[in-house]
């Protein structure tokens, strides 16, 4: 039976990408850092994915195990499995090549047969890359030759909405989902993949446009509603002008995408982008504010979904006043449980906000000119 690997076993983990590869008939293990979690899987063998569409469904997934990250046991299903994904969120990346390391350079000594599919299924640009980079970082002379013939790096985009369990669980491993998902794989078909794998010869243009437009556009809803004490995105749809600025940032993030990669036209990414807005008001899905908005130093950096939008629709000359809405709605986010936003209040209480805009998101000029303008309408009615 073919192995796959999947390290992080949270919300996507489960409920999107291990679902997917044990559909396809791969015996799934799901590396994590919680031990519970490890167990609670080891343990029942199995859980269930509750999707929220027009009805619910309850699937079961079966026959899925668990090992925690770094043991005996991961090492040697990273040296053995035929594909490995992750959804740890990017930062943690950097942990799991440690692994795929000493996993590789057994794998390699032992002569084992086959190539391996490793795809880091991340909410960032390039995800599977930058694993690449951290593995060949830590790789020497002949284990990166073993790399470049055997291990194939793909990278990919993408999008389910699977918000926190809270309100839809009722099993300590049930995984919940919104019933819509993509997955786009940059590379030529690889036989017994999953089925419901896009393969494309470019990703850039579905990367980008699922970052701007659906991240982007989910970030912009996120802040200005946490500014305004709101705690749901459904909540926050349900404002005029906060869909209004959802549809506002779409609209320019469009403009930009269309002038950039000519596969697109700006009036299928505005029927693309409407359908994100009625998948984000889904009034199944309980999508909590904190989960959309979290690390916020992250979401800011230059290329991320909210940068990334600005430069591309300021190339197309066109408006970016909603973008520069939502990067000043970011630059204001604090909750006392996100560690992210505790530093960047830290930081522009010390360097000050334009200082942190520049160093952070790498603003600088007009754009930087209007961010400004922006957060200090949007601190107007606090002080
Ligand atoms: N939730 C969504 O709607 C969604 C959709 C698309 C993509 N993503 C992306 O998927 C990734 C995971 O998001 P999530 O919502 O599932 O988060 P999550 O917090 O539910 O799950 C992450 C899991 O990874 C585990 N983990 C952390 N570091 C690890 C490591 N080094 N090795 C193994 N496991 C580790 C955590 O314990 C947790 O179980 C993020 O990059 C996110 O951007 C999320
Ligand atoms: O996971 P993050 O923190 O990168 O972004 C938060 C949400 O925008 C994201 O999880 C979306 O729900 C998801 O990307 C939809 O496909």
């Amino acid at each position: 039976m073919r192995r796959a690997l999947h390290f992080g076993a949270g919300n996507i983990g489960r409920g999107f990408i291990g679902w997917l590869l044990a559909d396809a008939g791969f015996q799934v293990t799901f590396a994590d850092v919680v031990p519970g979690l490890v167990d609670e899987i080891a343990a029942k063998r199995s859980y269930r994915v509750i999707e929220l569409g027009e009805g619910k469904r309850v699937v079961e997934v079966q026959g899925v195990d668990a090992c925690l990250l770094g043991s005996e046991r991961c090492v040697k299903l990273a040296a053995t499995s035929d594909w490995i994904t992750t959804a740890v969120g990017v930062r943690h990346l950097e942990g799991v090549a440690e692994v795929l390391v000493e996993g590789f350079r057994r794998r390699m000594r032992a002569g084992r047969e086959g190539d391996v599919m490793v795809i880091a299924c991340e909410n960032a640009v390039r995800a599977t890359s930058q694993l690449r980079r951290h593995v060949e970082r830590l790789a020497d002379g002949a284990l990166r030759e073993f790399l470049d013939a055997r291990v194939r790096f793909l990278d990919a985009a993408v999008d389910r909405i699977a918000p926190n369990r809270e309100g839809h669980a009722e099993d300590a491993l049930d995984a919940v989902v919104e019933s819509y998902y993509e997955w786009v794989v940059e590379g030529s078909p690889v036989p017994g993949a999953p089925h419901g794998i896009s393969w494309v010869s470019d990703l850039d243009p579905y990367l980008e446009r699922k970052l701007y437009l659906v991240n982007g556009a989910h970030a912009a809803i996120a802040y200005l509603a946490h500014l305004r004490g709101i705690a749901t995105i459904g909540e926050a749809l349900a404002q005029q002008d906060i869909e209004q600025h959802a549809a506002g940032f779409q609209e320019e993030a469009a403009r930009g995408l269309a002038h950039r990669h000519p596969a697109f036209d700006v009036a299928d990414l505005t029927s693309y982008a409407a359908k994100v807005r009625t998948r984000f008001a889904n009034p199944h899905v309980v999508d909590h504010v904190t989960r959309v908005a979290r690390d916020p130093l992250r979401k800011l950096a230059p290329r991320e979904r909210l940068m990334g939008p600005l430069v591309a629709a300021a190339e197309a000359g066109c408006e970016t006043t909603a973008i520069e809405r939502a990067i000043a709605s970011a630059l204001c986010y604090l909750d006392e449980n996100d560690e992210a936003s505790l530093e960047l209040q830290r930081r522009i209480a010390t360097e000050g906000v334009e200082q942190v805009a520049r160093a952070v998101c790498g603003l600088d000029g007009a754009p930087l000119r209007g961010v400004m303008a922006a957060y200090r309408e949007l601190q107007a009615p606090i002080h």
